[in-house]
């Protein structure tokens, strides 16, 4: 059977006069067998110490034992022990060896040796890293916000979510998590009233506030007026996910459109309630993102989501210019475009994506950005990049059909440290 475990172990035990006691016998048989040259340099240069030996011999056993195997179908020098300037030991595996390494689906095998009196023990882990083989341009990793010394979390933004209904409480949290995880200072989550208990013991470092809702379990037009106290001095704003959409809704994002000075980024709920009069989007001169699926764009402007597909580039292009906004058109290779007449096409993400609740993740990771001081347009690049990126680190471990939106949130921080790498 094929392990594919993240994770592997073995260890082994030698007697030291055993060792002793074979070299005495038949010194050159032994290391014919055991050691592969660059090992035997190592040992002759040591002056042949038998705690050198018998270390390097348990290694060679307990690597066996992370590859399944024991010394048999791998043999002694296909597993090889050399060492850094430093004497730090570390492995090699040479044919049979390196095979069985792939086949467990293990990247690498660290190594630890270690000796007192009669005795010689090594203890190895393989393991699978979160490697991904990516080239990531320059032009990308130029946009990365970078982090001060004597910065503070007031120094990376205030961004604030609004989102939630009740049996949707999970899209304002993922949002307002992936901001966070982004690397905003401080993300509040605003939701109806009656979801407040909820989300404050869902969300431990997100602020909770929350809207009238008059009991209804969704946000009404008397939640306006805490809406628009709560946004008050926030960086960056992103609203929709989540929401619900009917008529009271609708104004509700118009007048936070019309009301809130800073950029807002908008998506799903939000999106569909603008398509009733996106002609709002002419007053502004702040800036807006969308982030539509394909259905959300057809929606928006009144097509099928078939004729979408068939042109995104098109449609992006088209949305973007004719209301001056930016439009991120998710779905595999997201196509971002700027009333610059600027498009980005991504490369990253995956199908395993295509599960509840990812969207929602992009959301928060491009208003995080810009809370962060980027331009929209490049927080909607490096936003696409960076989540595309999350998702394809999820599914090296949870595979395509395992992920879920949480594994990709996780990963954030991880596709952020390889785009600074
Ligand atoms: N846990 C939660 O609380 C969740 C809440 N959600 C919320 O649920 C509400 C409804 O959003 P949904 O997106 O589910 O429903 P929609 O009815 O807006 O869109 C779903 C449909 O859009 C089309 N579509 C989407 N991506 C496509 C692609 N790449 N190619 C072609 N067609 C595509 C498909 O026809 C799909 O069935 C939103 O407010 C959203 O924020 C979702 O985000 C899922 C998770
Ligand atoms: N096949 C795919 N390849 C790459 N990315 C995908 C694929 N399917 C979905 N995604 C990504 O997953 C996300 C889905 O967003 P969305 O449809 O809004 O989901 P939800 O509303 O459930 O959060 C988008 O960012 C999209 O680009
Ligand atoms: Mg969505």
């Amino acid at each position: 059977m094929i392990c594919k475990d993240r994770m592997s172990m073995g260890t082994d035990i030698v007697n030291i006069n055993r060792i002793k006691k074979i070299i005495s016998e038949k010194k050159s048989r032994f290391y014919d067998k055991i050691f592969t040259v660059k090992e035997i340099e190592y040992i002759s240069n040591g002056g042949h110490k038998y705690t050198t030996i018998a270390g390097i011999f348990a290694a060679k056993e307990a690597i066996s034992k992370v590859l399944g195997t024991g010394i048999g179908s791998v043999g002694w020098k296909e597993i090889e022990i050399l060492h850094c300037a430093s004497g730090k030991p570390y492995v090699n595996l040479i044919n049979k060896g390196k095979e069985k390494l792939e086949e467990l689906g293990l990247d690498s095998i660290e190594i630890s040796i270690s000796h007192e009196e009669d005795y010689a023990l090594a203890f190895a882990i393989g393991y699978r890293s979160n490697n991904i083989n990516i080239k990531i341009d320059d032009s990308i990793k130029k946009l990365l916000p970078r982090r001060s010394r004597d910065s503070h979390k007031g120094t990376y933004g205030r961004v604030a979510v609004i989102g939630g209904s009740r049996g949707m409480v999970g899209a304002p949290y993922l949002t307002s998590m992936a901001a966070l995880r982004t690397g905003t200072g401080l993300v509040y989550s605003i939701v109806p009233k009656s979801l407040e208990n909820i989300m404050s013991i869902k969300l431990t470092e997100v602020i909770v506030k929350s809207a009238e809702d008059k009991n209804k379990g969704y946000f009404t037009k008397d939640s306006l007026s805490d809406i628009l106290e709560g946004i008050e001095g926030m960086d960056a704003i992103a609203i929709g996910p989540g929401i619900g959409a009917d008529k009271e809704r609708t104004y509700l994002t118009e007048e936070i459109i019309n009301n809130y000075k800073g950029p807002i980024v908008i998506d799903a709920d939000g999106i569909n309630c603008l398509s009733i009069n996106p002609d709002i989007l002419y007053k502004r001169d702040q800036p807006i993102i969308i982030t539509p699926h394909p259905g959300e764009l057809g929606r928006f402007l009144g097509i099928s989501t078939k004729e979408i597909q068939e042109n995104r580039i098109y449609y992006s292009k088209y949305t973007s210019e004719k209301y001056n906004i930016i439009v991120a058109l998710k779905g595999a290779n997201t196509v971002v475009a700027s009333p610059k007449n600027e498009i980005y096409i991504n490369a990253t993400g995956n199908p395993g994506m295509a599960t509840a609740g990812s969207g929602d993740l992009l959301t928060g990771i491009i208003a995080s950005f810009i809370g962060q001081g980027l331009i929209p347009i490049d927080a909607a690049k490096l936003g696409v990049f960076c989540h595309g990126l999350a998702g394809d680190l999820a599914s090296i471990y949870k595979g395509e059909h395992g992920v879920i939106a949480t594994d990709i949130l996780e990963n954030i921080p991880y596709s952020i440290k390889k785009i600074q790498e």
